[in-house]
């Protein structure tokens, strides 16, 4: 579904017009249903890769190579185009909820103006649609969450209502950028196992973006270890970690935390309904 092919990216100094290139030639191919990890340490152009995808690279960039989506030439697709496809097609999961969320908006608001179907729907059935989504993701109390403002809910429970967003669009594709790194362990582990569900339940694709080796082994099909805007090598978890290619990996493969030691988000603590009462915990 999704076809990257020798992906470049250079970006030039305004003041002094020198170009640097930050990607260097990049290819990576993505079915249906499949989640692929992106993993390495910062700077290694994580982000840049899923900028290019969206097609929001810092302006002045240079995009080369090919990015396909669905049979889309993502590169010569027009400014309308890729805002279709944005709205429809994809769904990006930042680090930070709140940079996502409108601060003025009740959380009601923000679900139901993001539901793609919510014009054809009575206000109390949008209402409830958001009251069902925000079920799917763990969360009981949905009243007092669809009333809350941004500012009134912990990290994690507006990490999840931002899952609960993205699948109510029914995207093709998840971009999740490093979407735990802000919550403290036990909400991470509740926040990955709830989008790992969500992400089966819905058969859709995900590109996850994280530092963290183990924990993109425990949501992801496929890892691509990323160095200085190249991907050394792409393999299932177990051959990354039972075969690593290169020296960079085995070091990352040594430096991981164990977040989840015998390898499933499963084992995270509950993300059954009724799950979440961390809202004083990490506010
Ligand atoms: N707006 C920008 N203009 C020019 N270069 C940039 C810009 N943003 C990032 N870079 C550079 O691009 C490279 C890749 O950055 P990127 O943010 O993709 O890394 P990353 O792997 O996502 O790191 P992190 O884990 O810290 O988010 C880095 O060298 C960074 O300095």
């Amino acid at each position: 579904m999704l076809k990257i092919d020798g992906l470049v990216l250079t970006v030039t100094d305004p003041d002094t017009g020198r170009e640097t290139e930050i990607l260097h030639g990049n290819s990576i191919t993505l079915a249906a249903g499949e989640a692929i990890g992106l993993v390495g340490e910062s700077g290694s152009g994580k982000s840049m890769t899923l900028k290019c995808i969206l097609g929001i690279e810092p302006s002045g960039a240079r995009v080369e190579g090919a990015i396909e989506l669905d049979g889309t030439d993502m590169l010569a697709a027009s400014g309308e185009e890729l805002r279709r496809i944005r709205a429809n097609d994809l769904a990006l999961i930042a680090q930070n909820p709140h940079g996502t969320l409108n601060p003025v908006l009740p959380v009601g608001r923000y679900l139901v103006e993001g539901m793609s179907d919510a014009r054809n729907m009575s206000r109390a059935d949008a209402r409830e649609r958001a009251a069902d989504l925000l079920r799917q993701v763990g969360i009981a109390d949905t009243e007092r969450v669809l009333n809350s403002y941004p500012h009134q809910l912990s990290g994690g429970m507006l990490q999840r209502v931002v899952i609960a967003g993205a699948i109510s669009g029914d995207p093709k594709l998840l971009l999740a950028d490093e979407p735990t790194t802000a919550l403290d362990v036990t909400t991470q582990a509740e926040v990955v196992a709830i989008l790992d569900e969500m992400r089966r339940e819905h058969g859709l694709s995900m590109i996850f973006v994280t530092h963290d080796l183990d924990l993109a082994a425990a949501v992801c099909d496929r890892l691509a270890v990323m160095k200085d805007g190249e991907i050394l090598e792409i393999g299932t978890p177990e051959d990354i970690r039972d075969r690593p290619k290169t020296e960079y990996t085995r070091a990352l493969m040594a430096a991981r935390p164990m977040l989840y030691p015998d390898g499933h988000p499963a084992t995270a603590p509950s993300a059954a309904p009724g799950a979440g009462s961390d809202e004083e915990a990490d506010a």
